[in-house]
């Protein structure tokens, strides 16, 4: 697990006044760990563009230049004058050198981009839009110093100052980044890095439900009982996948359960031994009030997904002392509608995804959220994760199915509802990230049925 920020310029300022550091010291390092990148990838003598503004990020790859000649046939392109005292001082240096400046996107192995990084406000006028269009349309390996320029530089790599940003994980923004790395800036990362409330899930934070015991039953394992209703599709895909998941028992139910697979037991009221519930995948408009009371009227540990969410009963599942919501964002507007935080629209939500979290977790904080997207967001309360490992393989009508019945097993498997959330989501990614297929052919059932290979 890794910490995210909202910025770095309060981590900078306890390295200044901690670690007596100074800026110039830190940006040497900034410079110095994309150097050290560089020459890992590219042999000397490949050509390096680096474009840069006039503020800090410039400034960094400025000093990067400096840094990699003469060894690289360094280039550089600088959009406007250096403005801050570092982009000043950097210039300065690199003057004495005297590299060649040049003026225009030249073809190149590398090319850098070190217009604007966390200091960007409002938008690019024509001309500087113009060369990251430019830029973008060139075949050379993308390096991002910091972040990429207003998110409109589509890097390969982003090679970060310090600390992990939050908002490089905006789903917008997951297309522009590439792979992230972060740069030491000369303390090491956990003395530069402070508390944080959100963290980066890594792969290897899944902890699955392996059985350790010798001396056990299938009652051991627990009871999912999956809600069915209109589409019984949608609850047969969960079902299956939280059987195969672990849970010992799983029985879907409701008035239509008919043709559902052997392996799944059904009945028309929740079972005696029911010890979780996943409750709106497929449901359609198929039940009263009353009805859906009557599976809601008990304790047990439930996942609410699809239909449900668009739904006044959400008001009373919202009171349950363990529940889990895993809207997408269409339903996550409806839910934030009908809770009354906000009327927003899905526009809104995507450019917020972070405060809206932050708001609903403040006014429901008993309840687990994850927000789907093409980055996932989990939060309990004021602990909030972002899974960042899913990939467009599982945009596909039924992907979300089978994470409800991740999610329902492990709560059938009394892990709590944090718990069960984060490690099903690792769960779901992975057998994504494991299919061998082509990136189109992932299908639901595929998911299943590599569960067991996790
Ligand atoms: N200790 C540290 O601080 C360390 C900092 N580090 C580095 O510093 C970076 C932050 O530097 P920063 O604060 O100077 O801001 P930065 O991202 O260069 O942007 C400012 C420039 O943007 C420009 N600009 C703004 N809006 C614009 C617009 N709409 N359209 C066009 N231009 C616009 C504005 O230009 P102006 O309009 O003023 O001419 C100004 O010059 C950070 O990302 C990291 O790379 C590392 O070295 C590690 C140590
Ligand atoms: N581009 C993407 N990148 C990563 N994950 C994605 C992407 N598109 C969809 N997903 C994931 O796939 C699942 C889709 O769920 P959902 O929209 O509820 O599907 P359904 O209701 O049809 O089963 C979610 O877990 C979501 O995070
Ligand atoms: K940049």
């Amino acid at each position: 697990m890794q910490k995210l920020y909202d910025e770095v310029s309060s981590l900078d300022k306890r390295c200044y006044e901690n670690f007596g550091l100074s800026e110039d010291i830190l940006m040497e390092h900034a410079a110095d760990g994309m150097a050290d990148f560089i020459k890992s990838k590219f042999s000397k003598g490949s050509s390096v563009l680096i474009v840069c503004g006039s503020g800090n990020n410039g400034a960094d790859g400025i000093a990067l230049a400096r840094l990699l000649h003469p060894d690289y046939n360094v280039k550089i392109l600088h959009l406007k004058k250096p403005k801050s005292d570092m982009a000043k001082l950097q210039k300065k240096r690199l003057d004495a050198i005297g590299l060649k400046e040049c003026c225009t996107i030249e073809s190149c192995d590398v090319l850098v981009d070190a217009i604007v990084g966390t200091g960007f406000r409002g938008e690019f006028n024509p001309e500087i839009s113009s060369v990251i269009d430019e830029m973008n349309n060139s075949d050379a390996y993308k390096i991002a110093c910091d972040v990429p320029s207003g998110y409109k530089f589509f890097a390969d790599a982003t090679l970060t100052m310090g600390a992990l940003k939050k908002d490089m994980y905006l789903d917008a923004h997951k297309e522009y980044v590439g792979d992230i790395k972060v740069i030491d800036l000369g303390v090491g990362r956990d003395i530069y890095e402070c508390e944080s409330n959100w963290n980066l899930l890594d792969l290897e934070d899944l902890n699955l439900p392996n059985r350790n015991k010798k001396d056990t039953h299938k009652g051991s394992y627990g009871h999912l009982a999956c809600v069915v209703g209109e589409k019984i599709g949608a609850g047969v895909l969960c079902s299956k996948s939280a059987l195969r998941f672990g849970a010992g028992l799983v029985s879907v139910v409701g008035y239509n359960t008919t043709n559902i697979p052997h392996s799944i037991m059904s009945s028309e009221l929740l079972p005696k031994t029911t010890s979780a519930i996943a409750i709106g995948m497929g449901l359609g408009d198929s039940y009263s009030d009353m009805d859906l009371k009557s599976f809601l009227n008990n304790d047990y540990p439930l996942i609410a997904d699809a239909d449900i969410l668009h739904m006044d009963i959400l008001q009373e599942i919202l009171k349950r002392e363990n529940v889990v919501l895993t809207p997408h964002a269409k339903e996550f507007i409806s839910v934030l509608r009908l809770c009354k935080l906000a009327d927003i629209s899905v526009d809104e939500l995507q450019k917020n995804r972070f405060k809206y979290v932050e708001l609903f977790c403040k006014t429901y904080p008993k309840v687990t959220l994850l927000l789907k997207g093409a980055n996932v967001i989990i939060a309990k309360d004021d602990k909030f994760f972002i899974n960042p490992h899913g990939s467009s393989k599982l945009a596909k009508g039924g992907s979300g199915d089978v994470l409800s019945g991740l999610i329902g097993s492990l709560l059938a498997q009394r892990y709590t509802p944090l718990e069960a959330t984060f490690n099903a989501s690792l769960a779901h990614v992975s057998l994504a990230l494991n299919y061998t297929g082509s990136d189109f052919s992932l299908t639901p059932d595929d998911l299943i049925s590599q569960i067991g290979k996790l």
